[in-house]
């Protein structure tokens, strides 16, 4: 005997985010005092559904902090709509906020206090029974691997031990939706896998994240669906692997000439690759042979300092929609 499928409730799960021509402006002084606006999101639409992990892929200044303050409720919309559990933000910033949890870029943990306490403070500030805080701290210092670190000061944590402090606060009222503003900027390598780990079985065990990137990898790693910002718009959407396919061919040629001399040897390769960038380091062959494309550049007795083949990712999706790297 077969068993059922499971057959979910709607064909077309219920946004758990969802953002319609969504804007932000913030009012500048000008010289003669004269006010003037500032947009940092510019009319963004934007759907999340329950489960997933929607990343916010931009550089810096492209408008996805200011996205994400407005979805946890801390900084008023100011032009479009935005629904959160389908309630406005406006309206329902208590009520959103209950079931959110926040991350913010930088952490804000009570130095005065230690682990134990940091997390203590806060869900008494949620309003929780001290016997279910109690409860809700061991769990979470075991989930974020800090048990042993329990009545540690912050001041002795790790950068990477102070962000996994930061996710457990964050998670203190079981929050439905976790998001989180760069999560792993400044932590070495192996801090950042261990965040990544944590967040993983987050996702799998049902919570929605928002996370907000400029790392590509970290995009890649953690997101199903992302929007890619610039300049306060979304100039793509999509999972990782359909970006990739949709604006970069499957491999890349790395090539590097002698300073100065890129832009010189990018019409002597220009028919080699379905398209060419231009760096000031280095040329990008963009080709689904990438290796070939190489022997090609040898064989017409061109000679790069270095070359490499490696394949496509989400920084030449960005570089192709934008002219720019992440990094500029
Ligand atoms: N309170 C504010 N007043 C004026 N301008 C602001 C304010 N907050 C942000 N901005 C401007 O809005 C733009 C977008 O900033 P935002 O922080 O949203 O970008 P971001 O993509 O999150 O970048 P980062 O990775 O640096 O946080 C920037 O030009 C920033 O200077």
């Amino acid at each position: 005997m077969t068993s059922a499928p499971v057959v979910p409730a709607s064909s077309d799960p219920p946004s758990m985010i969802s953002a319609r021509g969504l804007r932000k402006s913030f009012g500048q002084r000008g010289k003669k005092g004269q006010g003037t606006e500032f947009e940092a999101v510019r009319g963004i639409d934007v759907d999340v559904q329950r489960g997933v992990a929607f990343g916010f892929l931009g550089p810096n200044g492209a408008g996805k902090s200011s996205t994400m303050r407005m979805i946890c409720c801390v900084s008023p919309v100011s032009g479009g709509d935005l629904r959160i559990f389908g309630l406005d933000p406006a309206t329902h910033g208590p009520e959103i906020r209950a079931r959110i949890g926040v991350c913010p870029q930088e952490d804000t943990l009570d130095t005065e206090l230690n682990v134990w306490e940091n997390l203590y403070v806060y869900g008494r500030y949620f309003g929780l029974p001290r016997d279910v805080v109690k409860g809700r701290i061991d769990e979470l210092l075991d989930f974020v691997q800090l048990t042993d670190k329990a009545r540690a000061k912050v001041d002795d944590l790790s950068g990477g031990m102070k962000r996994r402090l930061t996710i457990a606060r964050s998670l203190i009222n079981k929050p439905e939706i976790l998001i989180l503003d760069e999560p792993t900027t400044g932590l070495d390598p192996q801090a950042r896998h261990v965040i990544w780990d944590r967040l993983f079985r987050l996702k799998q065990q049902g919570v929605t994240l928002v996370l907000t990137t400029h790392y590509m990898d970290e995009a890649e790693q953690l997101a199903d669906r992302l929007v890619v910002m610039d300049k306060g718009v979304i100039v793509a959407e999509g999972s990782p692997r359909e970006l990739i396919e949709r604006y970069s061919t499957r491999e890349v040629a790395e090539i590097r000439f002698g300073v100065g001399q890129n832009e010189a040897a990018a019409p002597q390769v220009s028919d080699l690759a379905d398209r060419v960038e231009v760096l000031p380091d280095r040329l990008l062959l963009y080709t689904e042979d990438g290796e070939r494309a190489l022997q090609e550049v040898l064989g017409r007795g061109l000679r790069p300092e270095t070359t490499l083949v490696r394949r496509a990712t989400l920084e030449d999706v960005f570089l192709r929609l934008t002219g720019r790297t992440l990094a500029d």
